[in-house]
C-alpha cells in the first residue's frame, strides 16, 4: 500500500505517501530525509518558510550519491512563501538553491495570503502592534500572485503548481482567473477536520488533495481519538496506520512528519480501510461537524478571512 500513487491533472504520478519536514529540527531533518528515502518514500514536503530546505536538499543529495535512489524518482514538492507573492520567480530560485535541485515536482503557493516583500522581517514581516504585514488587495492578490506562478511553468523549473490551505472562498475566484488548474491543493486533513466540501470541489475540478497534520500536527493528538484507536483495534493496526490509510481510501496523498526513525518506517504500514471502518470515521467526522466541534491544528495568524467555515 505504501507505494501506492495518484495522478495529477499534468499526468504525473504523487507517492500516495510522502515525508514532511515542518518543524523538523536542524540536524535531524537531513537524516530523516535521508533515513525514509532509503526505507521506500518517494515523495518529500517542503517549503522556504520551514527554514530547513537546505538540510533537506543534503538528504537528498546523500540518498542520490550513494545510489538510494534517482532524482528523477522522488517527488519533491516546495512553497512560496507569502513574502514572496510578488516575487514568484525568486522564491522558487531561492528554494531550488537551498534544496540543491535543478526543479521540484510541485510549487504550491503556501497560503493565499500576500504578505510585504519590504517589510521587516524575510518570512513573517510584522507592524508595530504585533499583527503581521499583509499587503494590500489594491497592490496585490492571491490571484496575482497565481498569474506570477502560472509564468513559471515554461522554465521547467517546476514540473507543476498547485495551492495550499485554499478553501471555497479563494478557489473558485482562483479558477475563474487561472489558465493552468492548480494540480493539488494541500490542506489539514483527518477525522476531526475532514473538509469534504473542499475535497468534493477539487475532485470535480480534477484538483488533487493531499493532506498535512494528518495525525493532528505537534505531538500527534489524533492518535488518541476515540474512533481512531476503534478501527485500530478492530483492524489490529496501530492508530498512525489508521490516520494515514484514512486519506489514501478518500483519493487523497498524505504528509506524515517524522524525526524519528521507527516512526518513519511504522508510516509506511497503510492498509485499506474498508466500508465498515470508513464509517466509523466518517460517522465521527459528522458528529463534530453537527455540533461545531470541527478542530483545526494549524491556523496561523493572518489576521484575514481564510473562508474556512470551521473558523469564520
Ligand atoms: N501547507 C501547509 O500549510 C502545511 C503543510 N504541512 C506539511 O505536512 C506535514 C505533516 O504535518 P505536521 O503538521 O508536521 O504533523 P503530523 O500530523 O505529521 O504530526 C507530526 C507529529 O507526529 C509525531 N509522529 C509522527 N509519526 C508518529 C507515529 N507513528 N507515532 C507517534 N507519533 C508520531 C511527530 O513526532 P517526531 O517527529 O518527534 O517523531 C510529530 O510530533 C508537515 O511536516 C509539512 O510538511 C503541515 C502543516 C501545514
Ligand atoms: O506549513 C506549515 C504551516 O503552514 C506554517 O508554515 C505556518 O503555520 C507558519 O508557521 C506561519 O506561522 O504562518
Amino acid at each position: 500500500m505504501a507505494d501506492t500513487k495518484f495522478k495529477l491533472n499534468t499526468g504525473a504520478d504523487i507517492p500516495a505517501l510522502g515525508l514532511g519536514t515542518w518543524q523538523s529540527a536542524p540536524g535531524e531533518v537531513k537524516d530523516s530525509v535521508l533515513y525514509a528515502l532509503k526505507v521506500g518514500y518517494r515523495h518529500i514536503d517542503a517549503a522556504y518558510v520551514y527554514g530547513n530546505e537546505d538540510e533537506v536538499g543534503a538528504g537528498l543529495k546523500e540518498a542520490f550519491d550513494t545510489g538510494v535512489c534517482k532524482r528523477e524518482d522522488v517527488f519533491v514538492t516546495t512553497k512560496l512563501w507569502c513574502t514572496y507573492h510578488n516575487r514568484a520567480e525568486l522564491g522558487l530560485e531561492k528554494s531550488l538553491q537551498r534544496l540543491g535541485l535543478d526543479y521540484v515536482d510541485l510549487f504550491l503557493v503556501h497560503w493565499p495570503v500576500p504578505m510585504n516583500p519590504n517589510g521587516n522581517h524575510d518570512t513573517i514581516p510584522k507592524h508595530p502592534d504585533g499583527t503581521r504585514d499583509i499587503l494590500p488587495s489594491s497592490e496585490w492578490t492571491h490571484i496575482d500572485t497565481w498569474k506570477a506562478m502560472e509564468k513559471l511553468v515554461p522554465s521547467g523549473k517546476t514540473k507543476a503548481i498547485g495551492v495550499a490551505n485554499y478553501s471555497l472562498k479563494y478557489l473558485p475566484e482562483l479558477l475563474a482567473a487561472a489558465t493552468i488548474v492548480p494540480a493539488a491543493n494541500q490542506i489539514e486533513q483527518h477525522p476531526s477536520l475532514p473538509q469534504q466540501e473542499i475535497v468534493d470541489f477539487c475532485k470535480e475540478k480534477g484538483i488533487h488533495i493531499t493532506a498535512y497534520s494528518p495525525l493532528g500536527s505537534t505531538g500527534s493528538p489524533m492518535l488518541t481519538s476515540a474512533p481512531v484507536v476503534e478501527v485500530a483495534k478492530k483492524r489490529n493496526v496501530t492508530p498512525a496506520s489508521v490516520l494515514l490509510s484514512y486519506h489514501i481510501a478518500r483519493g487523497s496523498s498524505v504528509l506524515a512528519k517524522s524525526v524519528t526513525p521507527a516512526r518513519i518506517k511504522a508510516n509506511m504500514d497503510l492498509i485499506r480501510l474498508d466500508e465498515s471502518d470508513m464509517k466509523i470515521l466518517n460517522d465521527y467526522s459528522d458528529d463534530l461537524k453537527k455540533n461545531g466541534k470541527l478542530h483545526r491544528y494549524v491556523y496561523p495568524a493572518f489576521g484575514v478571512d481564510l473562508g474556512f467555515p470551521d473558523r469564520s
